[in-house]
């Protein structure tokens, strides 16, 4: 059966539009495009996220990158996103379609009321059928405020304009059951919510042009899918790839999505780096948050509060070995959470519908 999604955020990635010289490859751009534009016209919301600036950077100009790799992928993407957004722009043109620029950090996703205007206005250019073309802002983003890759960022937008599936197109068929090079190795089709430790046979290693890895699209793909979206990892170099995918004609990798979780609820999965406070739970509470039923975090839980925090603020609650098992926002401040420490009957400090627990 052929998958009916109305909105959808589509992921290239830089292996898919990099030809093997490091080069742009724009009849694969092309191609892309014809199957976005046809999906476009069937009515259905597209937004898009690519990679490409270092890539498009490097069609223009010989720089030495020995040297300062920061530097150098920095100028690389602020002249090569200019060609990069020219290019999308011309070809949407020929089937009368705009498209966008939205050139985002980690940063944007950190204060509710910053997404929240950024979410706004990604909403309004699909109210106006514009097509967003999203891509991380390469120029500003260094180190530590850099996203591990476009994959998590994709995750974000997904998680931030409530789609209804997110398709990740990588050089590869799927995520396999073992090196994709190996003869033996075969693509898994579809990935369930009872997980799938994917670090037994997804190698750290990355193609030549990617960032992340398939660790970090296994890990992203699993998250978001936990969050009621559906994940698709397939092929992007392959033609028709697109419009094989949504008539279910195509092998790839299908996370399935589990029930739809809220908008608030996405956005705290999604903002560990905003955490502020870190709450130490025992093992009854950790048995009760994550036994799939609808918990809230009490007071009678607690072993510790190990880092301050104010009311409405995100908290990280950590087991009593400090491995982190979900983020939630807190009802009150540090104060009085570690008043009520270890006492039975008192509010909780996160309630189950401003809490995600980590897969
Ligand atoms: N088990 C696996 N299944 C699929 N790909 C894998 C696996 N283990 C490692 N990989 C590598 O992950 C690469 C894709 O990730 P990445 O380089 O980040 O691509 P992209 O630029 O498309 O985001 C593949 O080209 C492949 O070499
Ligand atoms: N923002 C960069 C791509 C970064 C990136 O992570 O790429 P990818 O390996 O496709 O997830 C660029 O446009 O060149």
């Amino acid at each position: 059966m052929a998958f009916n999604y109305r909105r959808i955020i589509i992921k290239i990635g830089s292996n898919v539009i990099t030809k093997a010289n490091g080069l742009p490859d724009t009849e694969r751009i092309a191609h892309l495009v014809d199957q976005i534009a046809a999906i476009k016209k069937q009515g259905k919301q597209v937004i898009l996220v690519s990679s490409g600036a270092v890539a498009s950077g490097r069609s223009l100009i010989t720089v030495n990158d020995k040297h300062d790799t920061v530097g150098t992928r920095q100028l690389l993407a602020s002249i090569g996103q200019v060609k990069l957004i020219n290019t999308y722009t011309h070809l949407f043109e020929q089937f009368n379609i705009l498209c966008s620029q939205v050139l985002v950090t980690k940063e944007d996703f950190r204060d509710r009321l910053h997404y929240l205007n950024m979410r706004n206005c990604l909403e309004l250019l699909i109210q106006h059928g514009v097509i967003p073309v999203v891509n991380e802002n390469d120029v500003v983003s260094v180190t530590e405020l850099m996203f591990t890759d476009n994959d998590e960022l994709a995750g974000l937008i997904a998680s931030m304009l409530n789609a209804e599936a997110l398709i990740v197109l990588s050089n590869v068929d799927g995520i396999y059951n073992g090196d994709p090079k190996m003869p033996g190795s075969a693509v898994i089709t579809d990935v369930t919510n009872e997980g799938l430790d994917v670090s037994a046979f997804v190698s750290t290693g990355r193609s030549q042009f990617g960032r992340g890895g398939m660790l970090t699209k296994a890990t992203i793909a699993q998250k978001t899918a936990q969050l009621g979206i559906a994940v698709h990892i397939a092929n992007g170099t392959k033609d028709n790839i697109l419009t094989d995918l949504l008539n279910n004609n195509v092998t790839h990798t299908r996370f399935v999505p589990t029930k739809k979780a809220s908008g608030k609820k996405k956005w705290i999965a999604h903002s560990e780096t905003a955490a502020t406070g870190i709450v130490q739970v025992n093992d009854g509470a950790k048995t009760a948050l994550t036994s799939g039923k609808a918990s809230s975090l009490l007071p009678v839980g607690i072993l510790e509060i190990l880092a301050d925090f104010k009311k409405g603020e995100i908290i990280k609650i950590v087991d009593d070995r400090n491995k982190i098992i979900g983020l939630g926002m807190a009802e009150y401040g540090a104060e009085k959470a570690k008043e009520w420490t270890g006492k039975q009957n008192k509010r909780p400090l996160v309630h189950y519908d401003y809490l995600y627990l980590q897969g």
